[in-house]
């Protein structure tokens, strides 16, 4: 199978390994179907350092059957009479849409959206975005997923709700078009548990299939989606809101504005943190050593000649001398002069047995 590494978007934006985690903020549709309220929502997510936001399009005809559409929705999360007319409510129109995708594009941000039917997909595709999105939900949708696949656009699929095996069938159906593909881990469970969540499947996911991989949030808090990022996801994305009290099943479930720049900030925070894979001692390390760590001193006045013992020495703050790593070597060695209580010990003042390990200053 190709391996690919990473995605590059139309705008130049590339999503992958080596590149820094693409944050992304699900709007859905938190913005209550009100144009302005979307608005304000991609100067929030915008202020707190995302790089896409994402929203959901839904035709109730094409979504739901007729019956499904009539069924009544009634209760506090309700913004219709039945579960068609409160649909309808929370879509906004293409042309809003249109007017949102340039907005976020004029402030540097990748749009793109989720198409949860054919009709939806097809008016998603009008608007030239750059970049798809396919739902948990549709990953089984074969002739929907083939649709999307065929349009030749990067595309993150989302897998919350789905084994490997109806992975394996979504993947083949994108693959047999292109391979700008980016997989999101995902449990859809609103909230999710954090035992639940499963951050090493990312892993499995990544080795199984060979396109980046990054994770699709639905838990309360943000340390799940910080680690995702530590465990080299390449997207994070989180369901976003202004006000978790708002009227909806997904506010709950989702971060507010200062909760979403905290995780952007803790995500770019970790992905320094990472970046380091070998045990190196840094120049600032060297520095605290000095300061820090001890040396061995003589711990009475000696006359020149003598042979060292354990009597003779101890160890004390700063390392101004022979570092304590080297215990065993100074052990045995002759005086070349004679020494007083709680001088350093140094090299040249020692007759040794034998040679001094390279490094032997270092420690
Ligand atoms: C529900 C969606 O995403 P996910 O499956 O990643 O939660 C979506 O993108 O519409």
């Amino acid at each position: 199978m190709k391996q690919i590494q990473s995605v590059t978007l139309r705008s130049g934006v590339t999503i992958g390994m080596g590149h820094p985690c693409f944050v992304v903020a699900e709007i859905g549709n938190n913005h209550q179907g009100e144009f302005n309220i979307a608005k304000q929502m991609i100067d929030e997510a915008a202020a707190a350092g995302v790089q896409g936001v994402k929203f959901q399009k839904r035709d109730s005809e094409a979504l739901l059957t007729r019956q499904g559409r009539a069924a009544p929705y009634t209760g506090p999360n309700s913004f219709g009479p039945t579960y068609g007319e409160h649909r309808a409510a929370l879509e906004l129109s293409i042309d809003e849409m249109a007017r949102l995708k340039e907005y976020s594009e004029s402030m540097g941000l990748v749009f793109f959206a989720s198409a949860w039917d054919d009709p939806s997909l097809a008016q998603i595709l009008d608007l030239d975005v750059e970049l798809l999105k396919i739902s948990s939900a549709e990953l089984v949708n074969v002739p929907l997923v083939r649709k999307y696949a065929k349009a030749d656009i990067p595309v993150i699929l989302s897998t919350g709700m789905s084994g490997l095996d109806d992975i394996d069938v979504a993947m083949a159906e994108i693959r047999a078009y292109h391979d700008d593909v980016i997989l999101l881990h995902c449990n859809s469970t609103y909230p999710c548990p954090e035992e639940h969540i499963g951050l090493p499947v990312m892993e499995a996911l990544r080795e199984r299939y060979a396109v980046p991989v990054g994770y699709s949030g639905h838990e309360k808090g943000i340390g799940p989606s910080v680690a995702a990022a530590a465990l080299g996801a390449c997207v994070v994305e989180r369901h976003f809101t202004l006000d978790k009290t708002l009227k909806g099943t997904d506010h709950q479930a989702s971060l507010e504005p200062a909760q979403l720049a905290a995780m952007v900030t803790m995500i770019r925070e970790v992905e320094k943190a990472v970046q380091v894979k070998g045990k190196v001692v840094f120049p600032d390390e060297q520095a605290a050593a000095k300061k820090l760590r001890k040396c061995i001193v003589f711990s009475r006045d000696l006359p020149a000649g003598h042979v060292l013992t354990e009597a003779d020495l101890t160890t004390r703050c700063p390392r101004v001398g022979v570092s304590p790593v080297h215990w065993d070597e100074v052990l045995g060695a002759a005086l070349n002069r004679s020494v007083k209580h709680e001088e350093p010990v140094q090299w040249d003042t020692l007759s040794l047995n034998q040679p001094v390990c390279a490094g032997a200053a270092s420690s």
